[in-house]
């Protein structure tokens, strides 16, 4: 399965300094054998769109309505995003979830909706500190997963991706072991079993939580990590090539 390396700008760039980036990535992009995707902000995307196209460079939104169309002030569906070349949504990210109050049912009705218009869901879980110091992650982990894809409609491997990201290994520098991030991975991987028999081995895991150019092949190879999602390392194109070429 390719790895995927799903880069989270969260909310840093002008749309200037997106396609400048871009610009600086297409002319330094080493050899790799991992998909890349920019999660850039929504109003960025446009522009990255025409900066990378006929590049093997993908796109994604941070977030999407679990809404079609109609009166939701703010809120950006999945059809503009499809409109604007995206390919992915992140959904239920661990801020969206802390700072704007999301529940795993709407994760669950965002993840649908992304599906249905036609982008890949990446539905993020993960425990807290508090969570990990009871030694209950994995039970904590699972059941945020299964509301987060309760009565999402899968009908194959490569229409949902999983992300799990510790939360108090975001941003933080503490990264979790290898080990860690295999054996959640692992139970994700069964838990999938259990809702999608026939597409649970196809469907990505990633690990997310300070990957960064010295640890991303030790974590992807891992048996069922299936690639990363990086925030602060994905932001400087010398990186980003760091990150991409330790995959190659
Ligand atoms: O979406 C990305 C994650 O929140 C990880 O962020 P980080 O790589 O800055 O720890």
């Amino acid at each position: 399965m390719k790895n995927l390396l799903a880069l989270n700008w969260k909310m840093n760039k002008t749309p200037s300094e997106a396609v400048q980036w871009a610009k600086e990535l297409r002319a330094a992009l080493p050899q790799t054998s991992a998909e890349l995707a920019i999660m850039a902000p929504a109003i960025a995307l446009q522009g990255l769109s025409l900066e990378l196209k006929d590049s093997p460079v993908k796109l994604g939104a941070q977030d999407i309505s679990a809404h079609e169309s109609g009166a939701y002030t703010g809120e950006i569906s999945a059809a503009m995003l499809k409109d604007v070349g995206a390919m992915y949504a992140v959904v239920g990210h661990s801020e969206r979830r802390e700072y704007h109050g999301e529940s795993s049912q709407i994760v669950a009705a965002k993840a649908a909706a992304a599906i249905a218009g036609g982008l890949v869901p990446i539905i993020c879980v993960g425990e807290g500190l508090d969570v990990r110091e009871k030694g209950e992650q994995v039970a904590y982990t699972l059941d945020q997963l299964r509301d987060s894809l309760s009565q999402v409609p899968v009908l194959g491997a490569d229409q949902i991706v999983i992300a799990y990201e510790p939360v108090w290994a975001i941003g933080t520098g503490k990264t979790a072991t290898a080990a860690d991030a295999g054996e959640m991975a692992d139970a994700i991987r069964g838990a999938l079993g259990g809702l999608y028999r026939e597409y649970a081995d196809g469907v990505r895991i990633l690990y997310g939580g300070s990957v960064k150019p010295a640890n991303i092949a030790e974590i992807c190879a891992q048996t069922n990590v299936n690639g990363a999602l990086v925030g602060g390392a994905s932001l400087d194109v010398a990186s980003v090539v760091g990150l991409a070429a330790a995959l190659s």
